[in-house]
């Protein structure tokens, strides 16, 4: 039970070692303060109201925690005071958090810093004479846990925040599409894989929320990359490109937000801008009725396309090898994936695919017409010029490795070189809508700003914000802590990693291109090109290739696909382009991990490129997260199996060069092996079954001042957590949620990723990790009933046993306090009770997972209370009965007696 305690409180320290994504989190507080919307947590925050008037970027300036910082400052001294480039204003400013803040929050950490030494040196000189194995281990586990707390707290000390200026960009870059607009092109890439897993409709909401994005329509082009080759995808895009003629002028003319329809159209209250209001009822009643429509016509694709290609199966040669081709409209064979597998139509067996659907618009503005008779909406005043759309499916062959959405992305990487070239490329995945239209412009504030360095950033992340997560936010789907704490101090070193979605990235730093000031990107490329990095490269590319290199250069505006630009296209979707090219190494996304991201992100900090962390209100993007437990452990056990597969790849933090920073160094290092602790977290959880064993195991002796040093330790990591709530601006709800779930993650799925990982170091198998399944949107009543099913895997098994194991030892704990020689004052009381407030606190932070696992019943959590209060009165009365008073025989019979019926016990250690 003694040992208990500790353990409880050593995990705690641990708990803090905020990693990736092992974090919650809540709604954004900076944007509360500027736009009336403030209030709403979690799911609903950051939407849409009456109250915001014009897309309001997030004004970090507000409220009682950041300052601004002297822009003078920032350029190194060199502009004065914030202007530079004869005059123009800089495009984002600077904010840190205000001295009466920062400075006690570093204090504290600095005291902990000592105390933690302090505490390790008293174990040194303490050392247990019986249980040496234990106190050894337990110092290991301790050590480590200090390593990983300096590892993740280090990083933290200088948390910015920076806000793009977009009236400055406006001024500068030109605001309105047509005369004089210099904004550069960007290159908008979406992926995808199964119209089921990942339910076609966000994809369609996705895409059409980027064709109606608030950025010159010129000057962006959108790519979708279906990664199952098949036709519902396609033509659900030209249904996308027809219904996008209708909704993408109606966004214009009355500047609704979010452009996504599902979403738009989900609101309860409408923004009233523009004209007359009475218009934009009527223009958005028809709108929406075209939109159930298109509905209408997505859910049935699959059904009209097995109705047509069984039409023509039936028509056409029967005796035919392809007797069970699917047929695309026009009657030809789809040359993708059919709905009965054949050769070379199968998944993961298919040609390449590229098909403009949208070619480049006209650079003209055109106008739509007055209403009549067919069409009631007025656009005469609206441009009504649609973005290029290109579907994209790369070739598949069974004999090659596709490197899951790497590989994707490098594919499209390449595609879009040929046909628009943007020197920007931002990109998503398909349940990532965009939630603000000015979400392009905003990254732009960074990778345009004038002040050396702007051309020094490789990426611009977005927080990930998500919808339809349940209230309480139960598996810290929201992930504030890492979100809005992680980030925001990682932007005050080199930048965020790279998280996967919501990203815009510099063409040439995707291409392996190192910051300007290591050389010119053209000579690089050249460079790179001659060591045969690219693969086998067109000539035509690597001009394409410096033609990006132009920061402010727009995009290539498609003619005809001619045969040329066919057969190139052709060339750079196949498997063959990458054989022993750098593709997947220096070049592109990197590969053979199952977090691309955060690796593709390290190489370039580790070159020496910076990024910038960049949030709005509303937010930029949102998207959706898995709320059903299992789904939930699945993908944190991705994140944490690719940490540490990065580890142990050559993206591991310690082998990089001096360019990367030093504390973005320790928080690479932090992101990549967070998962071992859980060996010791583990450890600690199950130590009370030991006590079955052996009486006489101490963790440390004096056990009073062990205690004592636990609770100081334990205690400065909560008030240091406090700061950073205070800073970063989330609730309580989520730091609290964070620390559950990091403790869930903790007992079941770390271990996981921990063996996985060894068994790949032993057979060198890669680790097999599954899509993140989506919830599938408005099908069922409930809108949160998946996160009330229960999905039975072995990974739920290790956190049941911890469950079981701490509620023993409450029963225990109760036992020994009550049978205590000297009663409820002794100090055997105490201990026991001590070692009980310890085991609660593991089953509060458990509580979430508890829930999960009872499925329906946890609606009504009483019944989990019940249970827990009945089983912990069983053991007490056991114990009682059988194994106070400490006759030894008796307690082997007591021991034999209660593992038949309760599980784990422990055993009142003497003379303590
Ligand atoms: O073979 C594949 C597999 C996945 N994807 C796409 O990759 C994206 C992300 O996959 P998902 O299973 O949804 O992963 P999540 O756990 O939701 O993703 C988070 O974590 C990933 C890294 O682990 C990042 O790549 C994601 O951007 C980030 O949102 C989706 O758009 C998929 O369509 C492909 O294109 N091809
Ligand atoms: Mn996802």
């Amino acid at each position: 039970m003694h040992c208990m305690a500790s353990g409880a409180a050593n995990s705690t320290m641990a708990a803090a070692a905020v990693t990736r994504r092992t974090n919650a989190g809540l709604l954004h507080v900076e944007g509360a303060a500027t736009n009336g919307d403030g209030g709403g947590e979690g799911g609903e925050s950051g939407r849409w109201t009456p109250a915001a008037k014009r897309p309001v970027v997030d004004d970090g300036g507000k409220g009682d925690v950041w300052v601004a910082v002297d822009e003078a400052d920032v350029s190194g001294g060199a502009a004065a005071a914030g202007c530079e480039d004869g005059g123009r204003p800089p495009l984002f400013r600077t904010y840190k958090v205000k001295g009466s803040i920062l400075h006690p929050y570093r204090f504290l950490i600095l005291v902990r810093l000592i105390a933690i030494v302090a505490f390790f040196a008293w174990r040194i000189r303490h050392k247990n004479r019986d249980g040496a194995w234990l106190w050894t281990f337990s110092m290991a586990g301790d050590v480590w846990f200090g390593f990983s707390w300096v590892l993740n707290q280090l990083p933290k000390l200088n948390p910015i925040k920076r806000v793009p200026d977009l009236a400055a960009l406006a001024d500068q870059h030109g605001y309105s599409s047509g005369e004089d607009n210099k904004l550069p092109g960007i290159d908008v890439f979406v992926t995808t894989v199964d119209p089921v897993d990942e339910p076609i409709l966000y994809t369609v909401n996705t895409i059409l929320s980027i064709l109606a994005a608030d950025y010159p329509v010129d000057k962006y082009a959108c790519y979708l990359s279906d990664d199952g080759g098949t036709l519902v995808h396609y033509e659900a895009m030209v249904e996308v490109a027809k219904f996008a003629a209708l909704w993408v002028p109606f966004c214009r003319k009355h500047s609704v937000e979010p452009r996504a329809p599902e979403n738009y159209f989900a609101l309860k209250t409408q923004t009233y801008k523009g004209g007359a209001p009475g218009e934009l009822m009527r223009d958005r009643r028809r709108v929406r009725r075209e939109y159930e429509e298109f509905k209408v016509r997505i859910d049935s694709l699959s059904t009209t396309i097995r109705q047509r290609s069984d039409a023509y199966n039936s028509v056409k040669n029967v005796k035919d090898a392809d007797e069970n081709a699917t047929w695309m409209a026009d009657g030809a064979h789809w040359p993708g994936t059919w709905f009965e597998p054949a050769d070379n139509h199968r998944k993961g067996h298919h040609d390449g695919i590229v098909q403009v659907l949208l070619n480049h618009p006209s650079y003209e503005a055109r106008l739509g017409s007055p209403a009549s008779v067919d069409n009631p909406l007025d656009f005469s005043s609206v441009d009504v010029r649609l973005p290029m759309l290109v579907y994209i499916s790369r070739e598949k062959r069974p004999w090659y490795n596709h490197q899951k959405k790497a590989g994707a992305m490098n594919v499209m990487l390449r595609v879009s070189a040929r046909l628009s070239n943007a020197p920007f490329v931002i990109n998503f995945d398909c349940d990532h809508y965009i939630n603000n239209s000015q979400a392009f412009r905003a990254p732009m504030c960074f990778m345009l700003d004038g002040r050396g360095g702007g051309d020094g950033t490789a990426f611009v992340q977005f927080p990930q914000r998500f919808d339809d997560v349940d209230p309480t936010d139960r598996y810290a789907n929201h992930n504030r802590v890492f979100f809005d704490g992680t980030m925001l101090s990682l932007n005050g070193v080199q930048g965020p990693s790279y998280l996967g979605t919501g990203t815009m990235f510099r063409r040439t730093a995707l291409y392996g291109v190192e910051p300007p000031q290591y050389g010119a990107a053209a000579s690089q490329i050249k460079a790179m090109d001659k060591a045969n990095k690219f693969g086998s490269t067109t000539s035509s590319f690597v001009s394409s290739m410096l033609d990006s290199a132009n920061q402010e250069r727009s995009i290539t505006p498609l003619g005809t696909v001619d045969e040329s630009v066919a057969g190139d296209l052709a060339a750079l979707t196949t498997c063959a382009y990458e054989y022993g090219s750098s593709w997947g190494r220096d070049v592109g996304w990197v590969y053979n991990i199952a977090t691309e991201d955060v690796a593709t992100g390290f190489r370039m900090h580790r070159q020496g490129w910076r990024s910038v962390y960049c949030s709005m209100e509303p937010a930029a993007f949102r998207g959706t997260a898995p709320i059903n437990l299992t789904e939930r452990l699945y993908q944190i056990l991705r994140w944490s199996g690719g940490s540490l597969e990065m580890f142990f790849s050559h993206s591991n933090a310690l082998l990089a060069s001096r360019r990367l920073y030093p504390l973005q160094r320790l928080a690479y290092l932090n992101m990549s092996i967070y998962p071992i602790v859980t060996i010791f977290i583990l450890a600690y959880n199950l130590f009370p079954v030991m006590w079955l064993i052996s009486e006489q195991y101490y963790i440390q002796q004096p056990f009073g001042t062990y205690i004592i040093y636990l609770i100081g330790v334990i205690a400065m990591i909560h008030v240091i957590g406090m700061f950073e709530v205070w800073w970063s601006g989330i609730t309580l709800l989520d730091w609290c949620r964070n620390e559950q779930f990091y403790m869930i993650g903790a007992t079941g799925v770390y271990p996981t990723a921990v063996l996985y990982m060894l068994l790949k170091l032993v057979t060198g198998k890669g680790i097999y990790f599954r899509l993140t399944s989506k919830q599938t949107a408005s099908s069922s009543s409930d809108k949160f009933a998946d996160l009330y099913t229960v999905r039975w895997v072995p990974l739920l098994i290790p956190t049941i046993v911890v469950i079981a194991v701490n509620v023993g030892a409450v029963g225990l704990a109760m036992g020994k306090a009550a049978t205590a020689t000297g009663g409820l004052l002794s100090q055997q009381a105490w201990f026991a009770v001590l070692g009980m407030v310890f085991n609660v606190w593991i089953l509060v932070l458990l509580y979430p997972f508890a829930l999960g696992v009872i499925g329906q019943w946890g609606k009504r959590p009483t019944v989990l209370f019940v249970a827990l209060a009945m089983v912990v009165a069983g053991v007490a009365v056991m114990y009682v009965a059988f194994l106070s008073p400490y006759d030894q025989a008796e307690w082997s019979a007591g021991v034999a007696a209660a593992l038949g019926q309760a599980g784990p016990l422990t055993k009142q250690p003497s003379g303590s």
